[in-house]
Formats: C-alpha cells, sequence, structure tokens
C-alpha cells in the first residue's frame, strides 16, 4: 500500500454514521473517496457527501456515495482533503489540482477539517510549492505583471499543450514561485484584496488534524479542535 493509500484509509475512518463529509480532490483525497465508497456499499455506512470538484464529484457518484451540494447543507460535520505543503506551524498551501476556490468554501463550513498528506508534503516553510491564486480571466494579464511588479515571479498555468488551464469556475490559475513565503497572513491579505482574484491557495488556521504517512506508518497531529 503506497503512503497516500495509507492516510486516505486512515482518514475515512473518522467517519461516522449521519456525517455530512466534505470531500477533497486530488491523488490523496483519491483514495479517501474509495474507503468511505467501499464503507457506504459494504458496510452501509450512512454519510452525504459534499465534493469540493467535478473530479471528486464523479468518482463519488460511481461509488454511490450520496450527495448534496454545498448550497444545501446547512454546515459540513468533516472535510478530508490533501495538501500541497504543510508547514511546521500547520499552514498550508492547496490548490495543485486547480481546486482551491470549492475546497476552501467547503473547508469553511466544516466543523473540523483532516488534511491527509504523505511527508514529502511536511515543510519547514510555506512557499517551495508554487502558491497558486485563482483569477477571473478579465484582467488577468494584468494581475501577471503586477505580481511581477512584486517579486511573486507569476507564472500563468498551462496543461502540456500550452492551453490555459481552467478551473470548474472557468477561471485562470496563476502559480506564484516564491520559494518561501515569510508572512503567509500578510501575503494572504494583499492578495485576496486585488481585483481579479477569485482566491489564493494559502489555507491558514484550517486545519484540524493532520494525517502524514511514513514508511513506518501513519502519524496523527492533533493541531485544534
Ligand atoms: O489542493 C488540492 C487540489 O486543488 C490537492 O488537495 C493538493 O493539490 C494535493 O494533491 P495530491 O494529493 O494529488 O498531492
Amino acid at each position: 500500500m503506497n503512503l497516500k493509500q495509507l492516510v486516505g484509509i486512515e482518514a475515512a475512518k473518522y467517519v461516522e454514521d449521519g456525517m455530512i463529509v466534505g470531500l477533497g480532490t486530488g491523488s490523496t483525497a483519491y483514495y479517501m473517496v474509495e474507503e468511505i465508497g467501499r464503507r457506504v456499499n459494504e458496510e452501509n455506512l450512512k454519510v452525504i457527501g459534499v465534493t469540493t470538484s467535478k473530479a471528486t464529484e464523479k468518482q463519488a457518484l460511481a461509488l454511490n456515495i450520496p450527495l448534496k451540494s454545498i448550497d444545501d447543507v446547512t454546515h459540513v460535520d468533516v472535510t478530508i482533503d490533501g495538501a500541497d505543503e504543510i508547514s511546521k506551524d500547520y499552514q498550508g498551501i492547496k490548490g495543485g489540482g486547480a481546486a482551491l476556490l470549492f475546497e476552501k468554501i467547503v473547508a469553511e463550513s466544516s466543523k473540523k477539517n483532516i488534511w491527509i498528506v504523505d511527508e514529502s508534503k511536511m515543510v519547514d516553510y510555506l512557499g517551495a510549492f508554487p502558491l497558486p491564486v485563482e483569477v477571473i480571466p478579465y484582467g488577468s494579464t494584468q494581475l501577471l505583471n503586477l505580481f511581477a511588479e512584486k517579486n511573486l515571479h507569476p507564472i500563468l498555468r498551462r496543461d502540456d499543450n500550452g492551453t490555459i488551464i481552467q478551473t470548474d469556475s472557468q477561471n485562470y490559475i496563476i502559480d506564484l514561485h516564491i520559494g518561501k513565503i515569510e508572512h503567509p497572513h500578510q501575503l494572504a491579505d494583499w492578495l485576496i484584496k486585488q481585483a481579479g482574484v477569485v482566491e489564493h491557495g494559502l489555507f491558514l488556521d484550517t486545519v484540524s488534524t493532520v494525517i502524514v504517512g511514513h514508511p513506518e506508518g501513519v502519524e496523527t497531529i492533533q493541531v485544534r479542535d
């Protein structure tokens, strides 16, 4: 079993009958969704899933996990999602899979957030992983210029064919190759104030529990209630 599968299966243990569960996006969250699907089908687990991307929605539907839109629930009990980086003070970067907007909306509606990662995602400081910023297409060149002026080293995300990637909301992603983010809260506050920025991938003071996969086994870190 690989480390992503290990933490995905471990996190699914936190899901109980009657819960509304936020289902994250990415190659690690994939295994958690598979395990919840297995429990729904084999153990008659009764849950409602709230998905964070079209990809996860497709996976959950194929597994017959009952789903509701975030707009049709009053709250989410727990959201389980991956992360691109987690710093030593448990701040995170997400959005490598371009799902950061829905992921943040669901995370902010959740009583608890569990992040599942392999040990390579645990870092001292955020920023070696390029910080994704979701922007509307209109004015995105102006934002690229602004970010470049501020030495944030922006690159518009494209696929291997050079086509600009669009999110589930038809927005663009600008990745900021910062290297080391000294003051994540300041950067987050500045980014969200720029016209055209829809959301950024700094997930600050969000996570309740981090489940880290090591070759020796699973480490569970309780960060906040
Ligand atoms: O934020 C995300 C998607 O927008 C993912 O959770 C993050 O990119 C981690 O993905 P993976 O588990 O595939 O490494």
